[in-house]
């Protein structure tokens, strides 16, 4: 079953930055306490890039053991390796060349330089046999139940690169290739609805007033095609982590912790 959204508003994007990394890393050493091991889903865009930027800047990071992290990617621009619009190549800048990570627990999707050369579906189905070899039996799915899985919104009310009626939103395979996208560049590779929801916890972290009516319909009982924010639940918890912006249209009666 899949959790009711809790909406948390913080004053600006940048306190919603800071605020989002402090709640990973308290995330992640409460799972590496009770599990040994963590693992986190990261996304691309602006907001996202400035959590794992806030994250590197407190030094509350060193209360993570790293060597116990599994990072996997939501989406990705597919692009070669080291292109500067790919989200591996913005959060390795913000966060992770800056921490002792065990190479073989970061797991970037494969580039348009990479082993399936310029084959995105290939690249999907490569990323997803990794993900179905990271999977243990209690998961009951293809994919692992990723502690945390953090999603950026778009102004079309896209998560991860699942964009308004595209294919991919019907598509049951664990990861696919996206062509098209309305949000450059039009080739990418993209977990799909089935895998984001296998997450224990779904974060959606969205700021600006662009937001505000991607963030509105994500909380109403839209359906996931018209509105993929509206289907990105996680497991056990999901969380809007919003800044006042994104949280000018917001649906009356909802559950809402506001911060000064
Ligand atoms: O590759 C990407 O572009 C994304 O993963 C995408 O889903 C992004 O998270 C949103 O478009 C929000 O991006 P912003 O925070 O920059 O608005």
């Amino acid at each position: 079953m899949t959790a009711t959204p809790t909406v948390l508003i913080h004053r600006d994007q940048t306190l919603l930055a800071r605020s989002a990394a402090a709640r990973l890393v308290t995330r992640i050493v409460d799972v590496q306490a009770a599990r040994g091991a963590a693992s986190i889903v990261l996304t691309g865009g602006g907001v996202g890039t400035a959590v794992l930027a806030e994250l590197a800047a407190t030094g509350a990071r060193d209360a993570i053991d790293w060597g116990r992290l599994d990072v996997w990617w939501g989406d990705e621009r597919f692009l070669p390796t080291g292109d500067p619009e790919r989200n591996e190549t913005g959060a390795r800048e913000a966060l992770l060349d800056h921490v002792p990570l065990d190479p073989a627990r970061l797991h970037p999707m494969p580039a348009a330089d990479g082993p399936d050369g310029d084959d995105p579906e290939a690249a999907a189905e490569r990323y997803a046999t990794l993900l179905r070899a990271a999977s243990q039996p209690e998961d009951h799915a293809p994919v692992p139940s990723f502690d945390v899985l953090m999603l950026g919104v778009g102004p079309d009310a896209h998560v991860a690169s699942l964009f308004p009626e595209m294919p991919a939103l019907y598509d049951e395979r664990p990861v696919v290739a996206v062509r098209g996208a309305p949000k450059p560049p039009p080739t990418r590779i993209s977990m799909t609805l089935p895998t984001i929801r296998a997450a224990r916890e779904v974060w959606l972290i969205a700021a600006g007033e662009s937001k505000a009516e991607a963030v509105r319909f994500g909380l109403s009982e839209a359906g996931p095609v018209q509105v993929p924010v509206a289907g990105a639940r996680g497991r056990q918890r999901t969380l809007f982590l919003l800044d006042r912006g994104a949280a000018a249209k917001l649906p009356p009666g909802l559950e809402r912790i506001g911060s000064p």
